[in-house]
């Protein structure tokens, strides 16, 4: 069975988390993690990081733990494309300047190839070095660079009708930032992005330990 599609999607979210955690590890020159360590920085349990990374079909060394270089080399042959893999940004209002701002050259093979916006003083300018078209030229430069991911910064009125242009246009995968529900074919992947809930959540979160250890004073 093919490993890629076999994979749980929260596995994946968790294998993704274990490469920041481990990317960071880097720098401070380190050889080898264990899952105990890997397991508090992911905020799991070392018996979850051992079963995700036994997926892998990657095993470490009971005395050490597993090897940073060599876990790396496994997520990412399950996680990355072979070749450098493209992505279309759709919006490059503000929260796309960003996003162009921060990804674009971060991961070598995975780059934000082309822009997309429907203001034409954007039109023709490489913003961060990735250049900006016209949304009407969307169906050529997508085949162009085999674009199969896209990210959605546009506003919420018009998101639904420019995500089904990039699934007509070969799109298999949305990252939507626009605070909307895309209706679209089950088989198309797509993945929400709230900063206002995760705040919330954060806000919601804040409260409740502020609760928590104000009874515990109490009892
Ligand atoms: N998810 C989050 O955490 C988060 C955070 C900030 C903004 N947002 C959302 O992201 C979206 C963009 O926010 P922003 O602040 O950058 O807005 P913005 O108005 O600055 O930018 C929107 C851009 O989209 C372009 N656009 C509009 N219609 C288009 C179309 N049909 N095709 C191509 N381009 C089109 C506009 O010309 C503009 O450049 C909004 O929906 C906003 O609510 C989400």
């Amino acid at each position: 069975m093919n490993k890629k599609i076999s994979i749980p999607e929260r596995t994946v979210t968790r294998l993704c988390l274990y490469r920041r955690i481990l990317l960071m590890l880097l720098p401070e020159g380190r050889d080898y993690v264990r899952s105990q360590e890997l397991a508090t920085l992911a905020r799991g349990s070392s018996a979850q990081v051992r079963r995700d990374i036994m997926s892998l079909g990657y095993a470490g060394l009971p005395s050490k733990g597993y090897r940073v270089h060599d876990l790396l080399a496994s997520i990412g042959e399950l996680l990355d494309a072979p070749e450098v893999e493209s992505v279309a940004l759709v919006g490059v209002g503000n929260l796309g300047h960003a996003l162009l701002s921060y990804l674009v050259g971060r991961r070598p093979n995975l780059t934000i190839r082309a822009a997309f916006d429907a203001n034409p003083a954007l039109q023709g300018l490489a913003i961060y070095g990735c250049p900006c078209y016209r949304p009407e030229d969307m169906e050529t430069v997508l085949a162009n660079y085999n674009i199969r991911t896209a990210i959605l910064a546009v506003p919420a009125g018009t998101a639904q009708t420019v995500a089904e242009r990039l699934v007509a246009c070969g799109i298999r995968s949305i990252l939507n930032f626009a605070p909307t529900r895309l209706n679209l074919p089950n088989d198309i992947y797509v993945e929400d992005m709230d900063i206002s809930a995760s705040l919330e959540r954060a806000a919601f979160y804040a409260r409740r330990t502020e609760d928590d250890s104000a009874a515990q004073a109490q009892s």
